[in-house]
């Protein structure tokens, strides 16, 4: 079975972070591994509290998992400092991974900060120039490049400007702007877009880690650089179509499982306590 890690922060309401990650991976049929970067308490509405994870703890984690298992690809999610940016791009220097996705994760849709402000240049002159691809929403884009962003040709100027920060290509997510959301790639030959329908839900938290860790999955798997994003977009696409009114903010997206059915499961839940109920009666 093929293998990806995600080095990223915990979101205890399970809809974003190393929890949306892992799901998406388990859905996706790769074994996945996480390397935690800070532990939130956080639900569907806000973010209450942060701790980070020891430097040193980071990189056991990770060096743990790079010298027992061969590591398919890995996806880095919310890193919430340049201590941390520094350590996480030290340990992947010594390891190389074959795939490098990063989820410049800056801020949450309840507006908390994930990502000190002062350690954006850390995280732009440090890791983009390892990554395979980076996966900046709207606003995230705006920060690396310094531009409004407004419309499609706006993404393609901002695509060209963070690829010449060095990573090997770009998508730049458009689910914040009006409209159906298109998502631009460049990977310096060619721009694709992938175009999607705009669902009218407030449940998309955690939709850009879905989308960035199905995208590491399918790497994994051995697809292509586009091939891995259409699949990916296919999946949050359907993702956020069936997401879940699980709490009282923004819900998370729906992992399927391949071997799970909601309605299956309900009709064999009823047979279940419907049998279990006739063998206790007397
Ligand atoms: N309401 C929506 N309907 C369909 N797709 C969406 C919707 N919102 C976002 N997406 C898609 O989900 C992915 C993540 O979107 P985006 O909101 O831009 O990033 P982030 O979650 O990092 O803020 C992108 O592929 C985007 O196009
Ligand atoms: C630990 C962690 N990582 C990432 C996000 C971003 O997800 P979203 O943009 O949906 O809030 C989050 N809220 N928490």
């Amino acid at each position: 079975m093929k293998t990806a890690l995600t080095i990223a922060g915990s979101d205890s309401g399970g809809g974003a972070g190393i929890q949306a990650d892992l799901k998406t991976f388990s859905a996706c049929g790769v074994f996945g591994m996480s390397a935690i970067t800070a532990v939130t308490a956080q639900n569907t509405v806000e973010v209450r509290s942060v701790q980070n994870i020891d430097l040193s703890v980071i990189r056991d984690q990770i060096a743990a998992v790079f010298e027992d298992i061969d590591v398919d690809a890995v996806k880095i999610g919310m890193l919430g400092n340049s201590d941390i940016i520094q350590t996480v791009s030290d340990t992947l220097k010594v390891y190389q991974p074959k795939y490098l996705v990063i989820d410049p994760v800056m801020v949450s849709k309840g507006g908390h900060h994930l990502l000190e402000k002062e350690a954006v240049a850390t995280l732009s002159n440090l890791l983009l120039p390892m990554a395979s691809l980076v996966t900046p929403n709207i606003p995230e884009a705006e920060v690396l490049t310094g531009n409004r962003i407004q419309s499609e040709s706006d993404m393609y100027e901002a695509c060209r400007k963070i690829l010449s920060k060095g990573p090997e290509a770009v998508l730049i997510k458009g689910g914040h702007l009006k409209g159906d959301p298109t998502d631009v790639f460049y990977d310096g030959n060619e721009f694709k877009v992938f175009q999607g329908r705009r669902i009218e839900t407030k449940n998309v938290h955690g939709t850009g880690c879905t989308l960035s860790s199905a995208i590491t999955a399918q790497l994994a798997k051995g697809a292509s650089m586009p091939e891995a994003i259409q699949i990916a977009k296919d999946y949050i696409t359907r993702a956020i179509e069936k997401s879940l009114d699980i709490g009282h903010g923004h819900g998370p997206a729906h992992h399927f499982h391949p071997f799970y059915d909601v309605k299956n499961e309900d009709e064999r839940m009823k047979h279940h306590s419907l049998n279990n109920s006739l063998s206790a009666s007397p």
